[in-house]
């Protein structure tokens, strides 16, 4: 029986571990859970699946809650994610939270020895060398959950990553994949929250039309396997079957392929290194896939990709400016302030405007991290 602290149980990766834990009773648990507004699927939640602890965004709803639910222990804000990060019983985290918001409860995570089943990309783009050390410092297993680098992992099983000569991180290009640059001009926050092959929250799906995300992605790998960037590729895959590949010193490639279902990866960064049956998981039928796409990346495209290997290859603060910049940008998108194409602008000014700092410690990338946000807010 594996217990469990679920970071933004009410997001779609959060409710899609849900469904894991509902689908194997005898093997998972979910011990603590956090939540953000939506304190009507909470109170839903807390009914089908009794967690002990429950962090709510503020104090008014974790008040309310209390009365509803006498037997079960609230929290709110942001201390309360790092409690149910830490909660005794869990001995994984998964961190499912939108946004740099959950660095620190994955750093306290770490440090009580729990494993971390990573979703949470923004932790390991904003500081990926403090990140990276606590895990290595507290020998605690760093699970990918994020589709691409589950594939990456299990890819991996059973060979060196001394032996990898390049990872190819696959791309869907997004809901514009098929629109050219001066066609973006007018799209809408609609338009941009019609991915065509993932149903995901809406920040990621504004990062996938952007290419910001796979720019998020080419950092979390570099992180997470210990590559240098000029081995990381992205090529544009329309159809999301093969998630990422390997090629080996000797030229050969392993893929991992699958129906676009992010249970799949969720599941085995909770299982490994043992896999359980899916039952709704719907197989890959390839006859019936018929044909898969490939195209070389488009940096003049996609300039949010080309920002972001600048910034990961520039180091210090500058990823850390990266995404505080992009969530600031894509909040703004989404709430209509600004066009599409203004999200890559904000985020070009704010990593021309910056002055990074080398080996950044954790104070320093808050302070970067609240400035970057404040600074974009003010061009706003
Ligand atoms: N969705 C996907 O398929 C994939 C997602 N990821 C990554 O996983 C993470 C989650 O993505 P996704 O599930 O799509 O996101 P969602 O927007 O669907 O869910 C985000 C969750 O985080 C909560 N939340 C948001 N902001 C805060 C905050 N400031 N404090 C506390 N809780 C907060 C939300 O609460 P509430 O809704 O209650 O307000 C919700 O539970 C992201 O980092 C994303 O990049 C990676 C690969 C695939
Ligand atoms: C499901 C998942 O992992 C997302 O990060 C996905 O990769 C988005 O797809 P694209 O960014 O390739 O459009
Ligand atoms: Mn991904």
């Amino acid at each position: 029986m594996k217990y469990i602290s679920l970071l933004g149980a009410t997001g779609s990766i959060g409710t899609q571990t849900l469904d894991i834990i509902k689908e194997h009773p005898t093997e998972f648990v979910l011990a603590a859970m956090s939540v953000g507004r939506n304190i009507d699927l909470a109170r839903k939640l807390i009914a089908e699946f009794h967690p002990e602890l429950v962090c709510v965004l503020n104090k008014e709803d974790a008040d309310s809650l209390r009365l509803e639910f006498p037997e079960i222990k609230f929290t709110y804000g942001f201390e309360g994610l790092s409690e149910v990060a830490v909660y005794k019983k869990s001995t994984i985290l998964v961190n499912a939270v939108m946004g740099s918001v959950g660095l620190e409860p994955t750093l306290h995570a770490i440090e009580a020895g729990k494993a971390i089943a990573l979703a949470n990309k923004e932790t390991l783009v904003t500081a990926g060398h403090i990140v990276m050390n606590a895990v290595r410092r507290n020998q605690v297993p760093l699970l990918p959950v994020d589709s691409e680098h589950s594939a990456i992992f299990q890819a991996l099983q059973g060979e060196f990553e001394k032996n990898i000569g390049k990872l190819i991180l696959t791309a869907s290009g997004g809901s514009f994949r098929d629109r050219k640059r001066r066609e973006l001009e007018n799209v809408t926050v609609q338009d941009a929250l019609n991915h065509p092959n993932w149903s995901m929250g809406a920040k990621i799906t504004i990062d996938s039309a952007t290419m910001m995300n796979k720019g998020l992605e080419v950092i979390e790998a570099h992180w997470l396997f210990d590559i240098p960037y000029e081995k990381i590729d992205v090529v544009l895959h329309k159809e999301s079957i093969i998630h990422s590949m390997i090629e080996f010193h000797d030229s050969s490639v392993m893929a991992q392929l699958g129906t676009p279902d992010m249970r799949v990866p969720i599941q085995y960064a909770l299982t490994y290194p043992d896999r359980l049956p899916l039952k709704t998981a719907q197989t890959l039928n390839l006859a019936k896939v018929g044909q898969l796409h490939f195209a070389e990346m488009d940096f003049e495209r996609f300039r949010c990709l080309k920002f972001a290997y600048d910034a990961g290859i520039a180091g210090g603060t500058f990823p850390t400016v990266l995404n505080a910049a992009n969530e600031i940008a894509v909040e703004a998108f989404l709430k209509g302030k600004i066009t599409f194409l203004q999200i890559e602008d904000l985020i070009e000014n704010a990593l021309t405007y910056h002055q990074s700092i080398m080996e950044p410690s954790l104070a320093e990338i808050k302070a970067v991290d609240d400035e970057t946000r404040k600074y974009v807010n003010s061009l706003l």
